[in-house]
């Protein structure tokens, strides 16, 4: 996730960005997209913004170590660590936030912790995507909607494709059509102010071919497995959360 940060910044120019990893390897891969790379975490010293992109269970233990002050940012992505924790491991001004992997192409969904976000990070966040503020608490929900979310969409997409390959395109033309119809879809959920229920009679044409696939898709209620799909994600973020406040 940290690299599809900075490839997204480095899409929008106008920061100046260092990557830390402990692994040679994963700083090759991003060097072409930031300033400086370095295996030296003590760097973080010199940053105005710290971005901490690391698995839940590191995050405490090296913030500690990190000892930021008061005149740093530290931007969270990590699923399951609260505002309350990162507060009390760090000096710095803390801004959690649940990001995607679509930060990447500047289309990054976003949810940040409400009255956090600075205006320094609120620019940082709207040069790789959107974001919204939510309550502390609807942080988990809103990790399974958008920071999870971007996989139960490539399954889904991968799904459409692969019925089209079935019926006889290839591979590519269907991957093509199954994923621009997805994005195609989705712009039209934003920029149009018709109620989903809506835009789907839209498509419906009276005795056409759409109703017939809806029918399938309301008797087999996909709607229920998504929605499960979306709970055990979430209560994964709330494990998360409840191993990091034990550490
Ligand atoms: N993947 C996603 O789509 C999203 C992830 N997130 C959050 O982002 C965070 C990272 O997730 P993800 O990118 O998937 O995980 P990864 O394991 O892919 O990335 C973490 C990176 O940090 C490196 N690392 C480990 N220890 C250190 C250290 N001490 N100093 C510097 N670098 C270190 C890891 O190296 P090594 O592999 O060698 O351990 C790895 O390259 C998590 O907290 C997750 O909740 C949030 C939203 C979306
Ligand atoms: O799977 C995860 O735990 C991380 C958080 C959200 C997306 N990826």
């Amino acid at each position: 996730m940290g690299g599809a940060f900075i490839k997204g910044l480095h899409q929008s120019g106008g920061y100046s960005v260092t990557a830390c990893d402990v692994d040679e390897a994963v700083l090759e891969t991003i060097s072409p997209y930031c300033d400086r790379t370095t295996t030296e975490l003590s760097v973080a010293a010199e940053s105005e913004v710290v971005v901490l992109a690391l698995k839940p269970d590191l995050v405490g233990a090296i913030l500690s170590d990190l000892e930021l002050t008061a005149d740093q940012t530290l931007l969270s992505i990590a699923a399951g660590v609260s505002t309350e924790l990162l507060e009390s491991k760090t000096e710095a001004t803390v801004v959690r936030i649940m990001p995607n992997l679509a930060a990447e192409y500047g289309m990054m969904a976003a949810a940040v912790t409400e009255s956090t976000v600075t205006d320094e990070i609120r620019a940082i966040l709207d040069a790789v995507g959107e974001f919204v503020e939510v309550s502390e608490s609807k942080m988990d929900i809103a990790t399974a909607v958008n920071g999870s979310g971007p996989a139960f969409v490539f399954y889904l997409i991968n799904a459409m494709a692969e019925a089209g390959v079935d019926g006889g395109l290839s591979p590519e033309d269907a991957r093509t059509l199954a994923a621009q119809t997805f994005k195609g879809a989705a712009e039209t959920v934003l920029q149009s102010d018709r109620s989903i229920e809506d835009l789907i009679d839209a498509v419906c044409s009276p005795k056409g071919t759409t109703i017939e696939g809806m029918d399938v898709l309301w008797d087999s209620d996909v709607e229920a497995e998504v929605g499960e799909a979306v709970a055990a994600a979430e209560e994964r973020s709330k494990e998360l959360a409840q191993d990091a406040a034990d550490e």
